[in-house]
């Protein structure tokens, strides 16, 4: 049996976004921007696409989207195009985020602190949750732009966007959302919470890789980061991609319906707790940053004794793929950053396993993972030179 439990690193294309993209291969291929028939066929199901976006995060029809590479590009943009507009030319000279974002985030801030900008890494409690209170004691003067992310995505913890966006609003400070973990796990809604930008990727919500979009609230445009012809009104060059368009939009309206958010919220996250209770049965393993307030698909739980790479290999064998963490991290050993933001000792970073569930995975599925996870931990702690149970240093380690 195979058993795909690593959505949170990408996620299958739902079967019905695939059969709205079909048309755009060899049917109706022309450029959207060319003036004949080829190009103005491609018109009707891109508006289609860009309704079901708004649609999905609640945007007001004034404001923009922006169709993007991926979430990556869509974090680059907002970030470079904060330093542009109001550091380079502007009076500002400080960001605020938080220890726990993705390389997409952190790396880009630490590039412009390169070029002089000061950064301000926020740090997350014990639970892995960054408290709002934080943010608003880190806010100067200088503060060109706050972001933080809205899911984190190897713990699932669920960051107080709502309030965050107040204190922005209060403030006067710009305020972004990495919500690429967000969409189709729980509802979003870009203007009961203040946002001036979100960021997100489609394969993250079953549709295809190598499309994101970027949410711009209206007045609080930036330079693009990339320039070039006038698509996406000059706000993002090159030709658009208009099968993934057509599938990102038709993802993000089969993903954030009601019906769909209540099968996430109810049957994903039971499956969730059913493998999560299974794997705690055995001793010393914990679920890193608690159960509360996470997305209803994702689990990171530390096997003591258990490196997690050991942990994917065996489960790979079985036909189950999972991660360590998040996979563009998972080529490199180091300890899960994330799990030393929680203060977590080295050899608990080592230990983490990532479980992340979608509305595709069945009961069935979920049984054979239980067995298939519980054997390989008995075996693989059964090989450990240094694994003796212990069971209250587990406990306390965190
Ligand atoms: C919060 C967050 N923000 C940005 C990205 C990047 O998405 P791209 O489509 O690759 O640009 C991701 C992708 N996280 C995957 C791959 S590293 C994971 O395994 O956790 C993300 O989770």
């Amino acid at each position: 049996m195979e058993v795909y439990l690593d959505n949170n690193a990408t996620t299958m294309v739902d079967p019905k976004v695939y059969e709205e993209m079909k048309p755009f291969f060899c049917d109706i291929y022309g450029n959207p921007n060319s003036l004949h028939k080829f190009g103005a066929g491609t018109h009707p199901k891109m508006v289609e696409a860009l309704d079901f976006l708004y649609e999905g995060i609640n945007a007001a029809d004034e404001d923009d989207i922006i169709i993007t590479g991926n979430a990556t590009e869509s974090n680059n943009t907002v970030i470079k195009g904060i330093w542009v507009d109001k550091i380079l030319n502007g009076d500002k000279n400080h960001i605020i985020t938080s220890e726990v974002e993705h390389p997409a985030i952190t790396a880009a801030c630490k590039f412009l602190e390169t070029q002089g900008v000061k950064v301000t890494y926020l740090p997350v409690n014990e639970e892995g949750i960054l408290e709002a209170s934080l943010v608003r004691d880190a806010i100067t003067e200088e503060t060109a732009l706050v972001t933080i992310m809205w899911a984190n995505n190897e713990t699932g913890k669920i960051f107080p966007i709502k309030e965050i966006g107040l204190i922005c609003k209060t403030t006067g400070v710009a305020f972004h959302s990495d919500a690429t973990q967000a969409i189709g796990k729980f509802p979003v809604d870009v203007q009961e919470c203040n946002l001036d930008y979100i960021s997100f990727s489609a394969h993250k919500f079953h549709g295809p890789k190598g499309v994101g979009g970027l949410y711009v609230k209206k007045g609080s445009e930036v330079t693009p980061l990339l320039h070039g012809g006038e698509q996406m009104g000059g706000n993002r060059a090159g030709t658009v991609d208009v099968a993934s368009m057509v599938g990102m939009g038709w993802a993000m309206h089969l993903a954030t319906s009601t019906m769909a958010l209540a099968y996430e919220k109810n049957h994903v996250s039971k499956l969730r707790d059913k493998l999560e209770a299974a794997i705690l049965e055995l001793p010393e393993t914990i679920v890193i940053g608690g159960k509360e307030n996470r997305t209803p698909n994702t689990t990171l739980i530390s096997i003591r004794g258990v490196e997690g790479e050991s942990m994917l290999w065996d489960l790979n064998q079985n036909g189950i793929g999972a991660s360590t963490g998040s996979a563009c991290a998972s080529e490199d050993l180091e300890a899960n950053p994330v799990m030393n933001a929680f203060g977590s000792d080295s050899e608990l970073a080592h230990t983490g396993v990532r479980f992340s569930l979608s509305r595709f995975n069945t009961e069935e599925q979920i049984d054979y993972a239980i067995k298939v996870v519980q054997g390989a931990v008995k075996r693989l702690r059964g090989l450990s030179s240094s694994y003796a149970y212990a069971p209250e240093s587990h406990k306390s380690a965190l």
